[in-house]
């Protein structure tokens, strides 16, 4: 599967800083000047998970392997982007590929560090690459429509849902929305993703502010967290310094120093699990001697498919799921007391996996 989260953002906001903290490297070069980054840094993240620390230590597995999420670092967008300005149509296709957008806001003020509007003003930035997606897909759809015309007039049925679809998105990206305020049929669900628009992508918000400002935000993360909160988006607040500094620390320093800075659990905790809630993912448990191990499904997924995400064949071959919940393997000291105090189902192909489901997967090849 693999869930990809694209970092975007006008240049020099702080998204190579961001995306090197996550990924604990120095892998993109971050630096005080507008397109710094060029060609788009991927790196995977670990989904942390507290639950799975606690599932080890009871099962006494010798290995720990959480679950993993991507970020793509990607080039700024500046005005007029969509129009090929700044470094244009290339990254707007880095942005296509992905799942989700954090979209990187400058909360911070620093006169060193250059802004390309010369003014620190997080909405009026969030407008700025709305605005630039916002026309990308209305040249992408006016393209798409214009190359449909000959399959319209054979009649051909899928051509006649995707012109639909593109015709919805159209009329609300002339009225300045972004694609995502369409509401789509469930029969139309797959095509409408296949249309891999832009605008239709999750946002989180990410409000990056000065080190003093990481434990309670400021006046522009507010501003954001208004805006986000009428749009219906998430928002996080963040250093992306702060997170660097800590980023390359051992465990033990990293959890004093945010005690010292008056923060509960580090920013980059928060914001991987808002991209994981954005995304509508859940985790299962895979637990015994040898390891104890995390995977990611979408919310909804049935066994077999839940199943299929560890091999191919635990789908094709599947049978039932042993599962026991979260809550019921801690409560009963794990697999055996869990199963004495009859907490084990047996659970069949209809079976809806639930969040923090300890799964056994039996199947024949
Ligand atoms: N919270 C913050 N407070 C102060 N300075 C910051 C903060 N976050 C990032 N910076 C600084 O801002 C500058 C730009 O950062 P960075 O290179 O990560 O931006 P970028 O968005 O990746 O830029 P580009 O689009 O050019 O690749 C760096 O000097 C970085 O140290
Ligand atoms: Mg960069």
């Amino acid at each position: 599967m693999g869930f990809k989260m694209g970092i975007v953002g006008l240049p020099n906001v702080g998204k190579s800083t961001l995306f090197n903290a996550l990924t604990r490297t120095a892998a993109a070069q971050a630096a005080n000047f507008p397109f710094c980054t060029i060609e788009p840094n991927v790196g995977e993240v670990a989904v942390p998970d507290a639950r799975l620390e606690k599932l080890a230590a009871i099962a006494r597995s010798k290995q720990v392997i959480p679950t993993r999420m991507t970020f793509v670092d990607i080039a700024g967008l500046v005005k007029g982007a969509s129009k090929g300005e700044g470094l244009g149509n290339q990254f707007l296709a880095n942005i296509r590929e992905v799942d989700a957008i954090a979209h990187v806001l400058r909360c911070f003020e620093d006169g060193d560090v250059t802004h390309v509007e010369g003014r620190v003003d997080p909405v009026a930035d969030a407008e700025v690459i709305e605005t630039e997606l916002m026309l990308a897909d209305l040249e992408s759809i006016e393209k798409r429509r214009a190359g449909l015309v000959r399959k319209l007039k054979g009649g051909d049925k899928e051509a006649q849902q995707q012109d639909r679809l593109l015709a919805a998105a159209q009329a609300v990206l002339e009225e300045g929305r972004p694609a995502r305020v369409v509401s789509v049929d469930a029969e139309d669900r797959k095509a409408w993703k296949m249309l891999q628009l832009l605008t239709t992508k999750p946002v989180l918000y990410v409000c990056n502010v000065a080190e003093e400002d990481a434990a309670e935000g400021n006046a522009q993360s507010a501003r954001v967290a208004a805006m986000a909160a009428e749009q219906g988006n998430a928002h996080v607040v963040i250093s992306a310094r702060i997170e660097e500094e800590i980023s390359q620390l051992e465990d033990a320093e990293a959890a004093m120093f945010l005690e010292e800075m008056g923060l509960h659990e580090a920013g980059l905790d928060r914001l991987i699990k808002a991209g994981y809630d954005l995304l509508h993912l859940e985790t299962y448990f895979t637990v015994g001697p040898k390891e104890a191990r995390a995977w990611t499904i979408r919310t909804g997924t049935a066994a077999p498919q839940a199943a299929g995400v560890i091999h191919g064949d635990f789908e094709k071959g599947f049978i039932r799921a042993e599962t026991i919940a979260y809550e019921d393997f801690i409560a009963n000291g794990g697999e055996q007391g869990a199963k004495e105090a009859g907490k084990m189902r047996a659970e069949g192909k209809g079976y809806v996996v639930k969040d923090g489901d300890v799964m056994h997967f039996l199947f024949n090849t």
